[in-house]
């Protein structure tokens, strides 16, 4: 069933998901059908060199880079006027009918939960903690940790980063919910026997509290070159004013938010050229900044299904899983459950853009908000 087809509401109850079997659901790839770096490097696929790069192509980049991430709602009513303000207001609007705010539909949601166990899946930066300037002061709020904390008592909650998994858990500072760093690539999850048999290798290991854990890392054959990578894109954008490098573990990031708009297409470049001799990693875009990861078939959609495996939710029709989330990596998740029939995704922005998600939530304190109420609605029904 398409779940959009037919709605016109953001309220009506009749085109919420309908829910399959989950039998389909649990298909992620083994590790060992992913390419090896060493076969990578002698491929002949090549990025355009610097200088050569295929205008148009380079046109369509330039162009995501300045459309990425605009500011918040209320610093873009900073620079328009109020006629261009009710505009965006009506196009919002609009686009809600399509996706519907996951606050005004939350009776929707619950009746589709109805005895269901919920399984929830949080992105972190523009999700749980606002878009900030320097990543590093992309802290959470205490109230937002409470409002976490509080649902990962109720239900089984992971958080799936583009960032490494140290440094989202050094944000979120709760050990009760499960991590999964660097797009999914780097996942701590409780030790589960189906995993192992399944041909999926995880690394038995201990959590800072010395509880047993399973370590998936399906990319770690890559590490000595995103390492090397990291170097030298560092060394190519250090003379650009404002970019800045983030080391991620299994992936690289180069931020642009604080580079001129004029210098956007030397970033663009000096990425590319480096990445000319690494067709084993591949470049993506996300607000304000090109994500560099290897070319391996995992994401963050096939993390919520491994975790889902590795918590012992997929085998049962019972589970509701939700994934709230605001980039375009986020988008892979939504795509699985989409796809699966089995649960929806939250797309939280602030401006209207295409998603597989099915609901929405305008910013990081809806999304606050919306974790509450799954918990007091919880809570009540117990
Ligand atoms: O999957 P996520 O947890 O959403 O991580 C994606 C990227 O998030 C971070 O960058 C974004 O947030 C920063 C802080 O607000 C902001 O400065 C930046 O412009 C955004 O792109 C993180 O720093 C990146 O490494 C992640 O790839």
């Amino acid at each position: 069933m398409d779940l959009k087809t037919g709605l016109n509401s953001p309220v009506i109850a009749d085109h919420l998901p309908t829910l399959a079997s989950p039998a389909a659901v649990m298909t992620f790839t083994s590790p060992t059908s992913f390419p090896s770096p060493g076969l990578c490097l002698n491929t002949t696929k090549k990025i355009p060199l610097p200088g050569k790069i295929d205008e148009v192509r380079a046109a369509g980049w330039l162009d995501l880079m300045m459309a990425a991430s605009p500011t918040r709602r209320r610093q873009i009513k900073d620079v328009v006027n109020d006629t261009q303000a009710d505009d965006l207001d009506l196009q919002y609007h609009n686009w809600m009918v399509d996706y519907p705010s996951a606050l005004t539909s939350f009776e929707a949601i619950i009746d589709l939960a109805g005895s269901k166990r919920l399984a929830l899946f949080l992105d972190y930066d523009g999700t749980l903690s606002p878009i900030v300037d320097n990543p590093e002061n992309a802290l959470m709020s205490d109230e937002m940790r409470a409002a976490v904390r509080h649902v990962a008592s109720l239900f089984p909650t992971a958080i799936i980063s583009g960032r490494s998994r140290d440094k989202v858990f050094d944000f979120v500072k709760l050990n009760e919910l499960h991590y999964a760093g660097s797009h999914g690539m780097d996942i701590m999850g409780p030790i589960r026997k189906t995993a192992d048999s399944n041909g999926v290798e995880c690394i038995h290991s201990t959590d800072s509290k010395g509880k047993e854990v399973n370590l998936f890392q399906p990319a770690s054959e890559f590490l000595p070159m995103i390492s090397e990578v990291y170097k030298k894109l560092g060394e190519s954008v250090k003379d650009i004013n404002g970019a800045k490098m983030e080391d991620n573990k299994f992936c690289v990031s180069v931020h642009y938010r604080n580079v001129a708009e004029d210098d956007y297409k030397k970033v663009f470049q000096r990425v590319t050229a480096v990445l000319e001799d690494y067709p084993c990693l591949r470049l993506t875009h996300g607000r304000k900044v090109f994500e560099v990861r290897p070319v391996i078939d995992w994401n963050k959609g096939k993390a919520v299904e491994f975790l889902l495996e590795s918590l012992g939710l997929n085998e049962s029709e019972d589970v509701l899983p939700i994934y709230v989330g605001d980039d375009r990596t986020d988008e892979d998740a939504f795509r699985v459950l989409k796809a699966s029939n089995r649960g929806f995704g939250i797309l939280v922005s602030s401006i209207p853009k295409e998603s597989d998600a099915f609901y929405s939530l305008r910013d990081p304190a809806e999304v606050m908000e919306f974790l509450r109420k799954l918990a007091a609605w919880k809570e009540q029904s117990t």
